[in-house]
């Protein structure tokens, strides 16, 4: 079958099977948000954003949905999950002042007999009557087929005789999904090539799950056979080990199978931010598209290979995402991997002054340390014996910290070779450092930034004395920025990070005074 100048629907359930990942739970208000960055700015095709009857508060959610989908002309695209309980769901829907149902039946003959207690003719009864109910209600109806795979392979003519009874009522669209993640590509395409011959006139939906990690190669299956829609979730949340990742497919559906999608690329990296801060689930730095190291060569060749022409680059750009290649500094750098980063700094070394600075980074390298383009000053100022970026040196500080009791510290530092005394107090080392800092910089009108994040690693398998390594986001305003600082110690660790951040801020300060 040609695939060309197809038009693929995504469905995206992040605010339903998303939110059944363990630990998930997004307030009102998040959901609203993440809502409107999916159709609004992503311009994914349609959401489902709950399941029905779950609480009063997936209640407020819906109807907030809701509410601005239908001033912003969306209404239709916006779909709850609804159960085979008569008018129990279609009516929790109504009073939300949804839609779309996509009601919940069972795809294959154990489910309908061992959960639900029914035959297939009770189960079809009861779900035509759940769809006439939502009919007449006004709603639009879809219709999942529950555990589909394993009702396709154990039970086909369960699933024929399901879909005989249901396919002349008005339903828009059969889900069939892959509920455990079982399904193989091959098994994809053969099974879904099958259905869309019987029912023609049938539009399919496949929803996949990743427990074998197959989902992305599983939609594409089931787009060759034939499906008009499949369904995913941002950051591949979802039950067990996920969905489909939305970034993966936009990207496959594109480039690999040429079909048209709506979708504004430059949005996937934003909202997979935010739904990693409000579903507290981290995104694995080497996630496809929207990790945090996919755009950074590691090894020295590569960077070779991009200063000779792009050698190494291949559609999957970081600028399509509105993102930005960097070069790693550590043990499998060269000099193209520095002379990248210095230029990222506007920095210039004489050939001699760059190799010496490339031994020291080879050499943090292997003691398992990270190197980040903002310490690459700190490195060249240490090696080369220069002063310059030294504006803020930590002489003496003193912590005190118990259970249950409030941290007090107290500091001597230089800045610009003024000496200053400071104590501070907070509810750790670190929070009461921070407060004496900040009375010692009011003298040169500056204010440290916000944390963005904060991690403090040991190196793997490492021992109570080992070295800690803390690496600080700060969140800059207009760009993040990351400092790093090494101690035995893990609240000196974190103090060291900040004031390299502070130098390269004051030395940047010293740089371009204001007018
Ligand atoms: C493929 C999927 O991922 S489906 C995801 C479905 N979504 C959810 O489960 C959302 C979270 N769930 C909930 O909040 C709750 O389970 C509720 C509100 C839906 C139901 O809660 P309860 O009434 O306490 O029942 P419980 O959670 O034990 O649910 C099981 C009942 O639903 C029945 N059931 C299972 N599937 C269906 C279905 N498709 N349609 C109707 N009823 C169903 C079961 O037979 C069982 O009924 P029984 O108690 O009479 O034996």
């Amino acid at each position: 079958m040609s695939t060309s100048a197809r038009h693929i629907q995504l469905m995206d359930t992040t605010l339903r099977d998303g939110e059944q990942t363990q630990g998930v739970a997004f307030t009102p208000m998040e959901k609203v948000s993440i809502a409107k960055a999916l159709l609004q700015n992503l311009r994914v095709d349609r959401i489902e954003v709950a399941s029905a009857r779950v609480s009063e508060g997936e209640k407020e959610a819906v109807t907030l949905i809701n509410q601005w989908a239908r001033q912003e002309g969306f209404a239709e695209r916006v779909e709850v999950l609804g159960f085979v309980d008569h008018t129990r769901s279609v009516d929790w829907i109504k009073s939300t002042g949804g839609q779309v149902i996509n009601l919940l039946a069972k795809g294959s003959e154990k489910h309908c007999r061992e959960q639900l207690g029914k035959t297939l003719d009770q189960h079809s009864a009861d779900v035509l009557q759940t769809i006439g109910y939502a009919h007449e209600q006004g709603l639009k109806v879809n219709v999942y087929l529950e555990d589909w795979s394993n009702g396709y392979k154990d039970s086909p003519d369960y699933v024929y005789g399901l879909m005989d009874r249901l396919r002349q009522s008005p339903v828009s669209h059969f889900m069939l999904p892959d509920t455990l993640g079982v399904m193989a590509p091959d098994e994809v395409f053969a099974s879904f090539s099958d259905m869309c011959q019987r029912y023609p006139e049938v539009q399919f939906d496949f929803h996949p799950h990743n427990d074998y990690g197959l989902a992305t190669a599983n939609v594409m299956a089931a787009v060759r056979a034939g499906v008009s829609a499949v369904h995913c979730t941002v950051n591949c949340l979802g039950e067990r080990a996920g969905n489909a990742s939305l970034a993966e497919v936009a990207v496959v559906l594109r480039d690999k199978m040429g079909l048209e999608l709506a979708i504004d690329e430059n949005h996937l990296v934003r909202i997979s931010d935010m739904v990693e801060n409000f579903s507290g689930k981290r995104v694995a730095a080497n996630a496809p598209i929207v990790g945090a190291d996919v755009f950074t060569q590691t090894a020295g060749i590569h960077a070779d290979g991009d200063q000779k022409g792009g050698l190494y680059k291949t559609k999957l750009g970081p600028e399509r995402f509105s993102r930005t290649r960097s070069y790693a500094l550590g043990k499998m750098s060269g000099k193209a991997s520095l002379k990248k980063n210095l230029e990222q700094l506007e920095l210039d070394l004489s050939e001699e002054d760059q190799k010496k600075v490339l031994a020291r980074i080879v050499s943090i390298g292997d003691s398992k340390q990270t190197i980040t383009t903002d310490d690459l000053p700190f490195i060249i100022a240490d090696v080369l014996e220069s002063k310059s970026y030294q504006h803020i040196k930590l002489l003496a500080c003193s912590i005190n910290s118990g259970l249950d009791l409030p941290s007090t510290v107290s500091i001597r530092v230089d800045v610009k070779g003024d000496k200053h005394q400071a104590t501070g107090a907070g509810s750790g080392g670190f929070d009461a450092f921070i407060d004496a800092i900040g009375k010692v910089l009011e003298h040169y009108e500056y204010r440290l930034p916000t944390l963005a994040d904060f991690e403090i690693r040991i190196p793997k398998g490492g021992h109570t004395s080992a070295l800690t390594e803390c690496v600080i986001t700060w969140d800059c305003g207009n760009e993040l920025r990351k400092t790093r600082g090494v101690h035995v110690n893990q609240v000196f660790a974190g103090i060291l990070a900040t004031i390299k951040l502070i130098n390269i801020q004051l030395h940047e300060m010293a740089a371009s005074p204001k007018a």
